[in-house]
């Protein structure tokens, strides 16, 4: 369980986040959601350790990772699926979801993994993680290593965009499947209406604050018709 206690944070002389209260039970799977600029995405680079709170606690199973780093909170783990996954020169497909697993892997098993993505494993596993992959490729790359980590707790930051070309529901059938498999819980920062429509549980963040968080039964009929200048429920 993952739970952060009245955690604020400010850059550039402006408050971020104001005293932040949320509990993210274990196998849980959470959208967040809320306007563009409320400060998702600083609340899940906070829980990833990239940026620290000037104030409050993050807990993890009880424990206080306040200061830990991101390579402690990853062995602890939490994952944050990056936009695109970090490139080390002479890297393939396949070194890197091996890396993630952290066990040998047989070609088949890191084929598995990319054909869920949407990619023909044959024509990726062994290229080389650089500029020469589409930006969708390395998207789809990344949840697959993702996939591949089988965290605790896995944040994503707006998985659908740059994914256009991939069909949308493909990435609603790997939420799904990871969820049940995987036995974590994951925290997808979302504005699009098939994510919401999966989650146990919707938080909505607005200027800085949670300001409401339940069900899709309880939060979602108040997003409906509200102009919260964002891309609600727009398909990919
Ligand atoms: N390092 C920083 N320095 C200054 N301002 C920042 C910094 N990081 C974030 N902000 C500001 O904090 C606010 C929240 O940003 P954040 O990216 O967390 O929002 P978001 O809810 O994820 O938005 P979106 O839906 O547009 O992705 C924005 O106004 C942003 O400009």
């Amino acid at each position: 369980m993952l739970e952060l206690k009245n955690v604020s944070f400010s850059a550039d002389g402006k408050e971020i986040l104001k005293n932040i209260n949320l509990v993210i039970e274990n196998e849980k799977f959470v959208v967040m959601t809320g306007p563009n600029g409320g400060g998702k995405s600083s609340l899940a680079k906070i829980i990833a350790g990239i940026q620290k709170p000037d104030s409050g606690q993050i807990l993890l199973d009880g424990k206080d990772i306040t200061d830990w780093s991101i390579t402690k909170r990853a062995n602890s783990g939490i994952s944050f699926a990056f936009q695109q996954p970090v490139r080390f020169k002479g890297v393939t497909v396949k070194d890197l979801i091996t890396l993630a697993s952290g066990k040998k892997m047989s070609t088949i098993s890191v084929c598995q993994y990319l054909s869920e993505v949407g990619l023909c494993a044959k024509d990726y596993i062994d290229r080389e993680i650089n500029g020469s992959l589409s930006g969708g490729e390395l998207k789809r790359i990344e949840i697959a290593t993702v996939m591949a980590r089988k965290t605790k707790l896995t944040l994503f930051d707006e998985p659908e965009a740059g994914i256009d070309l991939w069909s949308f529901k493909n990435l609603i059938d790997v939420f799904e499947k990871m969820h049940a498999e995987v036995r974590g819980s994951i925290l997808i920062i979302s504005h699009q209406e098939r994510i919401l429509n999966i989650a146990d549980q919707i938080v909505v963040i607005s200027g800085g604050q949670v300001s409401q968080v339940g069900t899709k039964e309880e939060v979602l009929p108040g997003l409906f018709g509200v102009d919260l200048g964002c891309k609600y429920f727009k398909e990919v």
